[in-house]
């Protein structure tokens, strides 16, 4: 039922566990992990929608290992047969750490006045973690993406939402009609809204300034894309995993008029986002 995502970690010395969804991994999540110590694990909850940092995507925010119960295996326990499963799993644990607002077991009926009652050790409780008196939750942030308001994620993530992908094969008019572009593939990643964003693009772990173009071609074969094109670089590589990190929205996505209007307004953009970098 649980997945390890650490294999240098003993279980058995894990004394103290944070839980949650922790999609995100953002402010509120890193606020309740200072309360880990030396000994301390991430049990992530896995409802399945994670879509800011799916899969084991969480684990590149900290360095404490994680381990993940599917939330469809556990969501029927008793709020008894979840403890005991916990203290199955870390023989050794002695204190959890949970937000204001953490629910667990059938029905979600058990919350932190029950697991106080159920659990025999120290129960530390996190209040709830504001930005500009703007509570912080995964939701919130998906939000923000979804509206092109990145920067606004950015801050209640703690850092630039950071996307994986393929690269694919585009429609090969780039590099002859505009300027020359990566062609991604993107799964189980939210995506920001259609539209051009300033952006940095990391492939083989290095990090390229970039432009990102998310959105239906209008001006073109109108297919969905999403394509980046590095700044100031002609670059050749094998790796075809690809990462992008978004800092700001520049413009909606348009159907222009002719492919030299397009052309026209790409350089503008490319330029707007050299100002940024340069
Ligand atoms: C910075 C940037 C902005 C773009 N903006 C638009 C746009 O507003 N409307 C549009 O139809 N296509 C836009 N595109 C996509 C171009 O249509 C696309 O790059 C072109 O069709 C080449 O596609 P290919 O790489 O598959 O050959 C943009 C591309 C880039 C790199
Ligand atoms: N803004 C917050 N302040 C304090 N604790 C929080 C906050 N957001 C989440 N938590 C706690 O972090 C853990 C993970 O919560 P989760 O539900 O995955 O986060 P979110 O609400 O962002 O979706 C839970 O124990 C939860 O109570």
């Amino acid at each position: 039922m649980m997945k390890s995502s650490s294999t240098l970690v003993n279980k058995n010395t894990i004394d103290t566990i944070a839980i949650g969804g922790f999609d995100g991994m953002h402010i509120a999540h890193q606020e309740l992990f200072k309360n880990l110590g030396k000994n301390g694990a991430i049990v992530c909850i896995e409802t399945g929608y994670a879509n800011l940092t799916p899969k084991s995507y969480r684990q590149e925010y900290t360095n404490y290992p994680i381990y993940y119960y599917i939330l469809e295996n556990i969501k029927k326990l008793e709020g008894i047969e979840f403890v005991k499963l916990l203290k199955e799993e870390f023989t050794s644990l002695k204190k959890i750490v949970i937000g204001f607002d953490f629910c667990f077991g059938k029905n979600r009926k058990y919350c932190i006045d029950e697991l106080k009652k159920i659990f025999d050790g120290e129960v530390v409780v996190i209040s709830e973690i504001k930005f500009d008196n703007y509570p912080i939750h995964s939701r919130h942030i998906r939000e923000f993406i979804k509206d092109g308001n990145i920067q606004k994620a950015n801050k209640f993530l703690g850092k630039e939402y950071k996307i994986y992908g393929v690269a694919i094969k585009g429609q090969g008019l780039g590099k002859s009609d505009f300027v020359p572009t990566i062609n991604l593939r993107i799964d189980d990643f939210l995506l920001p809204k259609d539209g051009v964003y300033i952006t940095k693009t990391y492939i083989d772990n290095i990090e390229y300034n970039s432009v990102t173009f998310i959105g239906n071609r209008k001006t073109t074969d109108n297919s969905f894309a999403i394509e980046t094109h590095i700044l100031n670089k002609d670059i050749h590589f094998e790796n075809i995993n690809i990462s992008i990190k978004f800092i700001e929205k520049i413009r909606d996505n348009k159907k222009f008029n002719d492919f030299i209007e397009l052309k026209n307004q790409i350089l503008e953009d490319i330029n707007y986002a050299k100002k940024y970098f340069y």
